[in-house]
């Protein structure tokens, strides 16, 4: 019997390739259950899920199964052979990677792959902003051509001081993009990027980068340590009249006093594709009507979507063959050569 892939969510973009992919090598099923413990007494013999040893995860399956929280990790290893889930997109938040390595279970990521589709998101966001390029939109539409569009309140992005939080993949492409506008550029990394270009320049910490921009965006992955990493206090030192932009994760954000700061005055808008609950909205945040506020659609693109179904895939492939696949997430990296062979 060949080893089984369960695709827990389904693949839009690369159907043939994923055939072709696992011809002969392993055989791909579907997610047939309709709730978590369905899902979790799938795994053993006759059971629908039998013989699987890994698992495709788009985020949309926590709507039937729930997010891979540690009490999930811990059934999958003790009802189930998986030994390798393959996440289809850059953030992996919704999976406990600390219970993956106390259990043996490897954890792969798809970085790249949308990293030109979620910057391109967060460059309209900032114009979107300072412009109100929404605002006005939603105004002809609604029928009062410029009402209540103010072109007093909008500002240009020269001159401009742009501060990143996160110089990784998304960051970095992000600081490329907005450097074609006549703006300073600076950023803020656990450490200094060794492929940031000369004009993008390090500062010291999260405050002096609070202290410089005026315009602020976050691009760091959501853990422990980056929880409620922008409040009260790195809301407070931004200039007054700022912009903060997020297509990262709401929960690095305390929304709170993001939407106090809205409420003062000190930010001028937010631009956001990223909530603390998604998919709920907060109904406050839609009162302000000079935010730009998307619905999570930051990282998708046709090729953004299909270069990451490829990648997760080509990660699964390379896990069936050879015991290994790529990308496994910064956390897991010293797991490798530890129960991960089939
Ligand atoms: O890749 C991800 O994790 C995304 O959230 C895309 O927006």
């Amino acid at each position: 019997m060949l080893p089984r892939v369960l695709l827990c969510g389904e693949i839009e973009y690369v159907q043939d390739e994923c055939k072709k992919m696992f011809h002969g090598i392993a055989e791909v099923i579907h997610l047939v259950s309709d709730s978590r413990s369905h899902f979790l007494s799938s795994f053993g013999p006759g059971g629908p899920y039998e013989g699987t040893v890994a698992l495709y995860r788009r985020n949309t399956s926590s709507e039937v199964v729930g997010k891979f929280d540690a009490p999930l990790i811990h059934a999958l290893a003790d009802t189930s052979m998986v030994r390798w889930i393959a996440q289809s997109g850059g953030g992996y938040d919704e999976i406990d990677v600390q219970a993956c390595k106390e259990r043996g279970i490897l954890v792969s990521n798809t970085p790249r792959a949308n990293e030109d589709a979620t910057a391109t998101a967060t460059l309209y966001l900032m114009l979107s902003c300072l412009r109100h390029f929404s605002m006005a939109e939603r105004s002809l539409r609604s029928g009062t051509w410029k009402t209540p569009f103010n072109a007093a309140q909008t500002h240009d992005v020269t001159g401009r001081t742009l501060g990143i939080l996160g110089l990784g993949g998304i960051g970095l492409r992000f600081a490329h993009l907005a450097h074609a506008f006549p703006m300073r550029i600076i950023y803020f990394s656990r450490r200094k990027a060794e492929s940031a270009p000369d004009w993008c320049e390090y500062v010291s910490s999260v405050e002096e980068l609070c202290k410089q921009a005026d315009i602020l965006s976050l691009h760091v992955p959501l853990n422990p340590s980056t929880v409620g990493m922008i409040g009260e206090k790195e809301i407070g030192t931004l200039q007054r009249g700022s912009v903060l932009l997020n297509t990262s994760r709401g929960r690095i954000m305390d929304q709170e006093a993001m939407i106090r700061a809205l409420e003062d005055g000190h930010l001028s808008s937010v631009g956001l594709d990223v909530y603390p609950d998604e998919p709920r909205v907060d109904p406050r945040l839609l009162t302000f009507p000079r935010c730009t506020l998307l619905p999570h659609i930051g990282g998708e693109s046709a090729e953004a979507w299909r270069t990451r179904e490829l990648q997760a895939l080509g990660n699964l492939r390379a896990f069936v063959l050879g015991g290994v696949g790529e990308d496994i997430v910064p956390e897991l990296r010293t797991v490798i050569g530890n129960s991960t062979t089939l």
